[in-house]
């Protein structure tokens, strides 16, 4: 039996939660002790300071991660979240989830994620800027295009890509576009990689829907977050026909049950940059949205948001899980025993974003560049197959929906661990 050292560094509640996830799907496919260990724990971690010069003069240390979770089955990919309560076990746990959503997807890719410390709303942007070519100048060897390759995540876009892209293509000395995905188009970056994680939230919604024999036109939607993917999620979902009747961010929700105009929601987000005061409907709390009277309800924001405190009034036929983790285990339980709520879980829901990634990468390595046609024909044909295989392991099994799609992702990696060997 491996002996197991856990290091404190990862100590935190979401990082047990993805480790209570591993452990039960781990146990449901009884994974051999010593596979086990070496699948769950993340392969390295980096921490970094990040010395800022500051619009006034003064210099601030940001502090930064990277943890790269598996490298067995290709270079490792995901997202970097620049957000105040980062943590590296937070990281840790999100590079976790990457790896299971990689290899459910059959994608040739390990998991990893990054974070910062703070609140990009405070930085002019030209501290962002200097942040964040700082952070990808200290990954400089972590990275690249065979290593880690690095996309947006809650609080980074396509231009902070495009200056990680930058710094690191100044070091190598020639354009090296394949070391981050989430780019702007005119530096590489792919058709339809914006919109993807929404697109293939909405996709996947209609697609349950309609198992459900739900007409998505009678559909109504409450969305919690509407940054990158709450705002696609809820286009694409508008533009299927169904209701969306309430959105959110930091600053609070907005409800209106006859629908809100989600076009003019994003418009008024562009100058305004929060919700409140937006007046397509009634102000409410984020916590009153989750327990809204809703066809589908989806968490796009943060982590455990769905607890054993609100699962037990949730109001929803469908849980779609955009944001990574927002479900609790505690609150998995409820669900499972409550038997009226259908859930999307998070590694399958949210994989959009991940597989246009790899098709931008793709592009990249090939200098060939797609349609936004091609992408999501692509992209939707990947979905399908995917869920097909959640579909089948959870009939086969008797297993609930986040336990089917897991246990498919960690027995690839483990497979491929194992296959792989084990040196001295
Ligand atoms: N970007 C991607 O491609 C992918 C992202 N994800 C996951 O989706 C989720 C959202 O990411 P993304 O859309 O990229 O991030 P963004 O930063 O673009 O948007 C986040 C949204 O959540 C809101 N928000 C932040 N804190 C809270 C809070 N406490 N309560 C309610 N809303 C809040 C933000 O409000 P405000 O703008 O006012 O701060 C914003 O509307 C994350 O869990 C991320 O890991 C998963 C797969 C891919
Ligand atoms: O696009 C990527 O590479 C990763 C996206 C991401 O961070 C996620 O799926 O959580």
């Amino acid at each position: 039996m491996s002996k197991v050292i856990i290091s404190p560094l990862y100590d935190s509640e979401v990082f047990k939660m993805a480790c209570r996830q591993f452990d039960q799907a781990a146990d449901a496919i009884s994974l051999p002790e010593a596979i086990r260990d070496r699948t769950k724990w993340p392969r390295r971690c980096l921490a970094v300071s990040l010395p800022v010069k500051m619009d006034n003069g003064t210099v601030t240390i940001f502090e930064g991660y990277r943890v790269q979770h598996s490298i067995s089955t290709g270079p490792s990919k995901g997202g970097i979240r620049f957000h105040e309560n980062v943590t590296i076990g937070e990281v840790a746990a999100l590079a976790m989830w990457m790896s299971w959503k990689c290899s459910l997807l059959g994608l040739p890719y390990g998991g990893a994620k990054g974070g910062v410390i703070v609140n990009p709303r405070d930085l002019s942007p030209n501290e962002l800027e200097h942040l964040s070519r700082r952070y990808m100048q200290e990954m400089i060897n972590f990275v690249g295009p065979q290593l880690d390759i690095p996309a947006p995540d809650l609080g980074t876009n396509e231009q902070i890509m495009g200056w990680m892209m930058d710094t690191y293509s100044n070091h190598v000395g020639y354009i090296a576009p394949a070391v981050v995905t989430g780019k702007p188009l005119s530096l590489g970056g792919s058709q339809g990689r914006r919109e993807a994680t929404g697109a293939g939230v909405a996709y996947l919604v209609k697609a349950y829907l309609q198992d459900l024999n739900i007409p998505i036109n009678t559909a109504t939607v409450a969305i919690q977050g509407f940054g990158n993917v709450g705002s696609e999620t809820a286009a694409a979902l508008a533009a299927y026909g169904a209701k969306i009747i309430a959105i959110s961010d930091y600053t609070g929700a907005i409800h209106n049950p006859a629908g809100i105009d989600i076009a003019n929601a994003q418009e008024y987000l562009r100058y305004a940059r929060v919700l409140k005061d937006f007046h397509g409907g009634e102000p409410i709390t984020n916590e009153q949205l989750l327990e809204l009277d809703c066809t589908v309800l989806i968490p796009a924001a943060l982590e455990r948001v769905i607890t054993a405190d609100n699962a037990p009034r949730l109001r929803c036929r469908l849980l779609a899980e955009a944001a990574n983790g927002p479900t609790t285990p505690e609150a998995d339980r409820i669900i499972d025993q409550r038997g009226d709520i259908e859930l999307i879980p998070d590694v399958l829901c949210n994989s959009g974003g991940v597989v246009v990634s790899y098709f931008e990468w793709l592009q990249n390595l090939q200098n060939f560049y797609w349609s936004r046609d091609e992408v999501l024909t692509k992209l939707f044909a990947m979905l399908d197959r995917a869920k097909a295989s959640v579909e089948t392991q959870r009939k086969k099994f008797q297993f609930n929906r986040r336990l089917a799609a897991l246990t498919l992702g960690i027995a690839r990696v483990a497979d491929a661990k194992q296959s792989r060997g084990l040196f001295p």
